[in-house]
């Protein structure tokens, strides 16, 4: 569903009140509830907001999206911004899980996230301008391996050919096992980039694979 906030603070309040609603949901079914966020500049007033929900927050798993393949204290490190952003006030208490074990060894990390890998109950992701979610870029090397319905594991690394940093990202099958996607973006060029990949299904912009999927409720939120 695609969902139009008048501005950033009903985009932040609507964002939080479905992550809080699917958090509870698997909460009050399963006793625990896991959380995956994305990075990148837009996420802060949103992390602001989800730090301070009212939920048990000892009972939560929060871990990412992607991540860039740089050490924890890395100013583009997601982690760092999950730390700083999101793992504090009431959400203190939940259990991170990251995706780089090992700052020098790439393979070793993926390897590690995908041990680690459960599923996920709420996927926040966000949308670069080129169509790329999650660390799924168009024209990387991987992309084919990460949107393959068949790719057996969780976590892949990702060489983006026109971004920083290597990365490592949920694959598309990882994606579509979640209990439900939610997809935050703003501006008028995502929106556009968005309605040419509702037109079409193409690895050109990978959030397609997300758009035209029916298998996971997928709500989009924009504000201008
Ligand atoms: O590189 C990344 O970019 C996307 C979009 O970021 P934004 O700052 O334009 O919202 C993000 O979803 C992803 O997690 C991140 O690694």
């Amino acid at each position: 569903m695609w969902i139009e906030c008048k501005n950033g603070d009903e985009h932040v309040a609507r964002l939080a009140e479905a992550i809080v609603a699917g958090l509870s949901q698997a909460l009050a079914e399963k006793g625990r509830a896991r959380l995956a966020v994305s990075g990148g500049k837009s996420p802060v007033p949103l992390f602001k907001t989800l730090a301070e929900a009212d939920l048990d927050w000892s009972r939560v798993t929060v871990t990412l999206v992607d991540e860039r393949f740089v050490p924890a204290d890395h100013p583009d490190s997601n982690e760092r911004l999950v730390r700083e952003h999101l793992l504090v006030g009431r959400a203190a208490a939940a259990t991170f899980a990251g995706l780089v074990a090992d700052p020098g060894d790439l393979a070793a990390s993926v390897a590690a996230a995908n041990r680690a890998y459960q599923p996920i109950d709420v996927v926040v992701l966000g949308m670069g301008e080129d169509g790329h979610t999650a660390s799924l870029f168009p024209a990387a090397p991987e992309l084919a391996a990460g949107l393959d319905p068949a790719n057996p594991n969780a976590y892949l690394a990702v060489t983006p050919p026109a971004a920083p940093h290597a990365r490592v990202s949920l694959t598309l099958v990882a994606l579509l096992s979640a209990g439900r996607l939610i997809l935050a973006i703003a501006g008028e060029t995502k929106k556009q980039v968005f309605e040419a990949a509702s037109a079409n299904l193409s690895a050109a912009l990978p959030i397609s694979a997300l758009i035209h999927q029916t298998k996971v409720p997928f709500d989009a939120y924009w504000t201008r």
